[in-house]
């Protein structure tokens, strides 16, 4: 990641250093990247949530974070070719909102992650909020508003529930009297200490690709004919997942995705041929079977990015076929990404079970 304090009140560009990439040097217009804010209140976790996605750091480690003092631009990727950049000024220090100061780095902004500690009173916080979204959301009616409730491990669930559904019902109200009822907006549960955090950054990025409506009408297509129960397009260097198939994710299968991933990047470290090398390649494929029944497959799209799907064991599906169709959409995904061209259900060229 790169710190960049501003300069004449201005954000300087930089190229990234997260890791993920690159021998992929395309000409990138750094201004064309979707700009995301990572804002609220001072120690409500946004630069611990940054550092556990994307610099690995462990989360046991952010009690030694820094306060923010300045800026920091992070210029990140997921697989190669989905660009963004992340701002992550110091948090406010109360609820007050100072447009001069907020708007240095708001500017320009697509969206807005708003972290809330679940354990703060949040109710004095949602005025920060609101004021932040009413001062975005005039400059720009389609900034996407993204509310992380952070911090919520140890909570019971059924107080997690109460605690989200209470600020939603708030915030709609407020929102409804400000006449913003159309303001585009989610609401997370989040944690560093579990994959909550990179399910809910996954959605983030998920809502600035322009990609993201072929890829899953793929990922949809794929599941259907290979009769696969679930089918993810993860980043393996940070877990992000780039698109799914129609189907609502379960946090639990969205869990064992992110274990395979684990358990596949682990190996290649220890056992990889080069310890320098990526550690995907055209020929990464890998199957485990779980003693729930249930299949899981990891296949290669490029270095970093993999698709990571879900069987039951008793659809009895040929590995030949799942493995044929993988490296269909394999060929199909790259061209949506690197030609940046509309790809038709037909590229595809899949075999259906019979
Ligand atoms: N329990 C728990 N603690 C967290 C979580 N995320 C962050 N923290 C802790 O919250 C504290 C503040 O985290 P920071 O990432 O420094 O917060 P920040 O919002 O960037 O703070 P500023 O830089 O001052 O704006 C640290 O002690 C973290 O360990 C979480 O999900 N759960």
């Amino acid at each position: 990641m790169t710190y960049l304090p501003f300069e004449n009140g201005h954000l300087n560009h930089f190229t990234n250093g997260n890791g993920n990439h690159s021998n992929h040097k395309q000409v990138d217009d750094l201004n064309d990247r979707p700009k995301v804010l990572i804002w609220g209140l001072r120690k409500s976790g946004k630069t611990s949530i940054l550092k556990v996605i994307f610099e690995k750091m462990p989360p046991g480690k952010t009690f030694q974070l820094p306060e923010t003092q300045v800026v920091q631009i992070h210029d990140l990727s997921c697989g190669h070719h989905v660009r963004f950049q992340v701002r992550d000024p110091p948090g406010a220090n109360h609820t007050t909102l100072y447009p001069i100061e907020f708007d240095k780095y708001s500017s320009e902004c697509n969206a807005l992650i708003f972290v809330i500690d679940a354990h703060d009173e949040y109710i004095e916080v949602l005025e920060l909020l609101i004021n932040t979204m009413r001062h975005m959301y005039d400059r720009n009616r389609q900034i996407r508003f993204e509310v992380f409730l952070h911090k919520v491990d140890g909570l019971q669930e059924n107080v997690k529930m109460d605690i989200r559904r209470d600020l939603q019902q708030r915030l709609t109200d407020i929102l409804i009297e400000y006449s913003m009822e159309n303001a585009l907006i989610n609401f997370y549960l989040t944690s560093i200490y579990d994959h909550s955090i990179h399910e809910a950054f996954s959605k983030v990025i998920q809502n600035q690709m322009r990609q993201l409506r072929a890829l899953e009408n793929m990922l949809q297509m794929i599941c259907t004919s290979t009769q696969l129960d679930k089918i993810f397009l993860c980043d393996v260097n940070n877990k992000i997942v780039l698109a799914t198939d129609n189907k609502p994710v379960e946090p639990q299968i969205y869990e064992l995705c992110c274990d395979l991933i684990d358990v596949y990047v682990d190996i290649a470290n220890i056992y990889g041929s080069n310890n320098n090398n990526p550690v995907l390649d055209s020929m990464s494929f890998c199957t485990i079977e779980l003693s729930i029944g249930v299949v899981l497959y990891l296949k290669d799209i490029n270095e970093v990015l993999a698709l990571i799907c879900l069987v039951r064991k008793e659809s009895a599906i040929k590995e030949g076929l799942i493995e044929h169709n993988l490296q269909c959409l394999k060929n199909t995904v790259e061209k949506l990404f690197v030609h940046d061209r509309l790809v038709q259900m037909d590229d595809l060229n899949i075999h259906n079970v019979e």
